[in-house]
């Protein structure tokens, strides 16, 4: 098996279903378990991947084997599968405040891990995914893994210590996206539009705005400028943020976010 997933939430099933769309692994190749059944089941069924019970069975034989279990549950995942681990196997975590030095620890031996933070829009494609290597991990194989990954997004090689801020800044940043969408078709539909529309009008909106960023290298705030007409209807809205608090409402967030990932299991 190219890839392995033990735990197949909703982290997992995104990665799977952006690997196979981006043909990176077929269906074929990819195996994952789950405690809770029925979830397994309608996973197998709807990406067409292989399903086991037996962790010990994704262990020993992926090549690269995604820990996709929350934080909490990785070291009783480490204890069952350390054994069979395969020498040439690559670790790969998903998990917020879980360090290289911890995982390694709890593996008890040396093993080859890739600490990496992802993100859900990986489901369609669009993901935004961090990673680092421990010393296991020879730069082929870190160039093999950082390729997989990209065949559901970007991927950006971090230092250890920023994994905090990525968690923040785009492995928890799609919920508040999805809440500044919903609000933007709540303001729409205060103002008559219907439902589905507005969601899709804003949901294009912030799509096209991001590509912008991402496309013209400008500074958002130029971007922001360009918008805002003098006298116009922009600069009454930014007003009205600014004294609601948006900008700092956000960054307050992404601070308890960050906190949260590194203190996860010390809370
Ligand atoms: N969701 C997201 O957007 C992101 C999540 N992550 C990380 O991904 C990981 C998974 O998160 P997510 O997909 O949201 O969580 P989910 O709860 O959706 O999925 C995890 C699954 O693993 C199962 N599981 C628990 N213990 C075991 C075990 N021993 N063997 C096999 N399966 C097991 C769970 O079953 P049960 O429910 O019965 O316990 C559950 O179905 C976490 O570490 C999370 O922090 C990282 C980036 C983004
Ligand atoms: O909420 C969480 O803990 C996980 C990690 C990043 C996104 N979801």
């Amino acid at each position: 098996m190219k890839l392995g997933f033990i735990g197949c939430g909703n982290m997992a099933q995104a990665m799977i279903a952006g690997v196979i769309k981006a043909k990176i692994v077929s269906e074929k190749e990819i195996i994952a378990s789950d405690k809770h059944r029925p979830n397994l089941e309608k996973a197998g069924e709807q990406l067409g991947i292989k399903i086991t019970d037996d962790n010990k069975e994704i262990a020993s034989s992926s090549k690269i084997l995604i820990l996709s279990v929350k934080p909490v549950f990785y070291d009783e995942v480490i204890q069952e599968i350390t054994s069979v681990i395969g020498e040439e196997t690559v670790v790969v975590t998903i998990a917020p405040g879980k360090t290289l030095e911890e995982v390694e620890r709890a593996f008890g031996k040396k093993v080859k891990i890739i600490r990496t933070m992802p993100n859900t829009p990986a489901m369609v494609g669009a993901g935004m995914t961090a990673m680092c290597a421990n010393d296991q991990v020879s730069e082929k194989e870190i160039h093999k893994v950082k390729e997989t990954l990209e065949g559901f997004g970007r991927v950006e090689m971090v230092s250890e210590y920023m994994m905090d801020a990525v968690v923040a800044v785009s492995g928890s940043a799609p919920a508040y996206v999805f809440m500044l969408i919903d609000a933007l078709a709540d303001g729409a539909v205060l103002k008559g539009m219907g439902r589905r529309e507005a969601r899709i009008f804003a949901a294009q909106t912030v799509m096209g705005s991001g590509k912008m960023v991402l496309e013209t290298g400008l500074h958002p705030a130029e971007l922001k400028d360009m918008v805002c007409s003098p006298g116009g209807t922009t600069i009454e809205a930014v007003r009205k943020l600014e004294a609601e608090g948006f900008r700092s409402g956000i960054i307050e967030a992404m601070a308890a976010c960050a906190e949260k990932s590194q203190n996860m299991e010390k809370d």
